[in-house]
């Protein structure tokens, strides 16, 4: 499923018409209708349907939606809520057609009129602005958002809902909050972004009849389980623990144990097929008493966190993963320098090694080697010197700047968790649950992946299925065993158990 921003959509509706002979019209038509049949499956005969019709083409689908709900018998009211000489083109056109098919339009004259129709409607749907919008609302828009907004009725948004921008990165917009939003060909960017995705309400993207082949790819997409399931690793019979890849998790700390034993815990049920655990000697016990299956490569210390990089021979390792629970000194920057210069097979850099990569992040363009870093906003805002604000509001734009500057991997993680490659191509996950925004979720993420990646040819393929399986895991443990209040890290590391059995199966 592609994500797209406004220029892009537009540019796929060009390219539609100019390489098919599509007329807009008709793909107009084909918007309508999409978004009735989506929209019927939640009416009954008996709800009064509200459908509030702008100017542009996102008004044209309204009336289409209107005249097509009209003739399979429910009750709706059409309203125009701007003047007649505003509807113009292929509007015009459906306008047309919705009159001469015997139907009464309402307009917008007094807003007191509207508003009694508003407060008996069981449902509202916003045919008034879609990608074309500019700005804050202006009047008459404006007015009737509010007044929609304020009733008790389902709100329906047809592709997006009116004054949300369709791009990352606009702040200030006043906007129409949807319940549903039926979604035009497909996802828009601002679906997707912390700020804007709450007016969307829950969504799916109706089909138009695009020319799918032609259309010019916006190297951007949701990854999808069905794709995910086909690419992920699996297990030849034939194989010893060598064949699952040797791995490295390098952290911890005498106060700080937990981390990177979860870490590790979590690669080796995601099927690594050995991993060693670096971390200062006082934390060996604590982690040991978890990861019972890890071997150790025991790490010089003082007071308790990693001295210097003395004993780390990294050659042997397939993947490292470094950071978590390693404490933010002078020495675990030199440690994290060093393996950024000496680890030749893919490092994955989270949590502290995060924080310490900032004044290091110029080694990274010498690496071979694939480097993935994994930050939550508060991490990579702290890294591009940026407030975390602004990151959460243009999540897209800034990981794919960072990733392609420096060459390297970067899993935004969110409610939308955004994986950008070195050539700036990017997918989605969306998995998981708010269960999941609690201490040791990242860990298990790191070990996750690491082990991913050991067993996929793709570094892209390992980094989307791995945030899916943690994803999925928490869903399914949020959904049979626990709740988004209760649910542990640990619980994660023990759940991919039936996650793999699952969805691997
Ligand atoms: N892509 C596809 O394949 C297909 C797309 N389709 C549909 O087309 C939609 C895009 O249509 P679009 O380009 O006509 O823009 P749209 O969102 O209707 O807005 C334009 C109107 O808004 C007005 N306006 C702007 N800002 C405003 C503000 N702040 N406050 C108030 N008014 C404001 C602006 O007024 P103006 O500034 O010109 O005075 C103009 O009248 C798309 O979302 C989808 O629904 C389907 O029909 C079929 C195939
Ligand atoms: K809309």
């Amino acid at each position: 499923m592609d994500v797209v921003t406004a220029q892009e959509m537009y540019e796929w509706d060009r390219v539609a018409i100019k390489s098919t002979g599509l007329d807009g019209r008709l793909l107009m038509e084909n918007a309508g209708r999409a978004v009735s049949s989506d929209l019927e499956k939640k009416l009954g005969t008996h709800q009064r349907v509200i459908i509030l019709i702008g100017a542009g083409n996102n008004g044209g689908d309204g009336f289409v939606i209107a005249r097509t709900l009209l003739n399979r018998g429910y009750s709706v009211e059409a309203w125009q809520i701007v003047s007649d000489s505003k509807v113009e083109g292929d509007a015009r056109y459906h306008k047309e057609i919705f009159i001469k098919s015997g139907y009464t339009l309402y307009k917008l004259e007094k807003t007191d009129d509207l508003s009694e129709s508003l407060k008996s409607a069981d449902v509202i749907v916003d045919a008034m602005l879609g990608i074309g919008v500019k700005g804050r609302l202006r009047e008459p828009v404006k007015q009737v958002v509010e007044l929609a907004n304020e009733q008790r009725a389902f709100r329906v948004a047809v592709d997006l809902p009116t004054g949300v921008p369709a791009d990352e990165g606009i702040v200030e917009f006043d906007a129409f909050k949807a319940d549903y939003t039926c979604i035009i060909a497909a996802l828009k960017m601002s679906a997707l972004v912390e700020h804007t995705r709450v007016y969307y309400g829950e969504w799916k993207v109706c089909d138009i009849g695009l020319p799918v082949k032609k259309l010019p790819s916006p190297s951007r997409k949701v990854w999808q389980r069905e794709g995910g399931r086909r690419v992920l690793p699996g297990r030849d019979p034939n194989s010893h623990k060598g064949s699952h890849g040797k791995a490295l998790v390098v952290g911890g700390a005498a106060h700080m144990p937990g981390s990177i034993a979860m870490s590790a815990k979590a690669a080796l049920r995601s099927g690594a097929g050995l991993v060693t655990i670096a971390t200062p000697k006082s934390a060996m016990n604590a982690v040991a008493s978890y990861v019972q299956e890890a071997t150790f490569l025991p790490l010089a210390e003082e007071r308790g966190v990693i001295k210097d990089s003395a004993g780390v021979d990294v050659s042997a390792y397939d993947g490292v993963a470094i950071g978590m629970g390693m404490g933010r000194g002078q020495e675990s920057n030199n440690l994290v320098s060093h393996l950024i210069s000496t680890v030749k097979a893919p490092l994955l850099i989270d949590a502290d090694a995060l924080y310490q990569l900032k004044n290091l992040v110029g080694l990274l363009r010498s690496r071979t080697y694939p480097t993935i870093l994994t930050p939550h906003p508060g991490e990579f805002a702290h890294l591009v010197d940026q407030s975390i604000s602004a990151i959460v509001r243009s999540p897209f734009s800034y990981s794919r700047e960072f990733s392609k500057a420096y060459g390297v991997y970067t899993v935004l993680k969110g409610p939308a968790t955004i994986i950008t490659a070195p050539d700036g191509s990017q997918f989605v996950d969306l998995s998981g649950n708010a269960g999941l925004a609690k201490g040791g979720s990242g860990d298990v993420l790191s070990g996750i992946l690491l082990a991913m990646m050991l067993q996929s040819g793709s570094i892209t393929y390992a980094l989307n299925n791995g945030c899916m399986l943690h994803g999925l895991t928490a869903e399914m443990l949020t959904k049979d065993a626990h709740s988004m209040v209760d649910l542990l890290a640990t619980d994660l590391v023990e759940g991919l158990t039936q996650t793999f059995r699952t969805f691997s199966s």
